[in-house]
């Protein structure tokens, strides 16, 4: 079966000032899979996630060059708008951070003030349902996202970016401020997610991605080392310096 990619990665190089932290990236991102980015700190993995929906552009000091396609199109390209990149590939991040509103106006807030014209608190308890949460709020929406759990608002911050549909999730460790149970909810949730959309996950935890991730990339000083399905490459990498990280034996 011939996978449909979402996203190609031709050549990518970020620099910040005169260091280059990533070197001529290639990598494909397929439809309706979870792809875990996995490296030693420093690697760029943060750098490379956020070049797929252009948060690198709010980084100062940054240099791109390459193409990231989205669809088949540069999403650098002079014509296309970063907002509406945005809204198309979302993303979660390391620390929970819901604005400081109640529950469904931290849901409700982004569609709104984008025109959404539906019905609104249907497409809240939508985006709360798919993000594994609606059962524990739905009695106590109006409350202040601030009286949920670390892990509960991680999943109202997942439920935020769903809101707004995008076609890929972007989730920035997203489970490294969260304890055990409350990183196996979120990891639930994404694997329910990836019938509706396309994931890529950075990860700290090499675990966490056998867990979850159908692919995974391995970077490396800002390189692409290793690429392929989660199942072979931890089993049989094909790369000495997989095996090593992936082992322990480093980073
Ligand atoms: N805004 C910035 N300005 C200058 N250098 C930066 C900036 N952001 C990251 N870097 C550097 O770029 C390199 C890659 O960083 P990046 O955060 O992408 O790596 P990472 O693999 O996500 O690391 P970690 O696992 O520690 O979060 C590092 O050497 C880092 O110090």
């Amino acid at each position: 079966m011939s996978m449909e990619s979402v996203i190609s990665i031709r050549d990518l190089r970020v620099s910040y000032k005169d260091h280059e932290v990533l070197k001529g990236i290639n990598l494909d991102i397929y439809k309706n899979k979870i792809t875990a980015i996995i490296g030693p700190s420093g690697c760029g993995k943060s750098t490379l996630l956020r070049c797929l929906n252009r948060m690198i552009d709010l980084v100062e000091g940054a240099r791109i060059s390459g193409k990231v396609l989205f669809k088949g199109e540069d999403i650098y390209s002079p014509k296309v708008d970063p907002v509406r990149v945005r809204f198309k590939i979302g993303m979660v991040f390391q620390k929970p951070n819901p604005f400081p509103k109640s529950i469904f106006e931290n849901v409700a807030f982004g569609p709104r003030i984008n025109g959404y014209k539906g019905d609104l608190s249907a497409l809240v308890e939508r985006s709360l349902r798919w993000a594994g949460l609606w059962d524990e709020v739905k009695d106590r929406l109006g409350e202040n996202a601030y009286a949920l759990s670390g892990g509960q608002q991680q999943r109202l911050c997942i439920a935020r970016a769903l809101a707004l549909e995008p076609e890929v999730l972007l989730l920035d460790e997203p489970c490294s401020a969260l304890d055990p149970v409350s990183t196996m909810r979120v990891e639930e949730t994404i694997t329910h997610l990836k019938e509706r959309l396309t994931i890529v996950i950075v990860t700290h935890n090499i675990q966490q991605a056998a867990r979850v991730a159908d692919y995974t990339a391995f970077l490396l000083q800002g390189e692409l080392v290793e690429f392929g399905e989660t199942s072979r490459m931890f089993t049989v990498p094909k790369d000495k310096r997989t095996e090593d990280f992936i082992t322990g034996r480093f980073g």
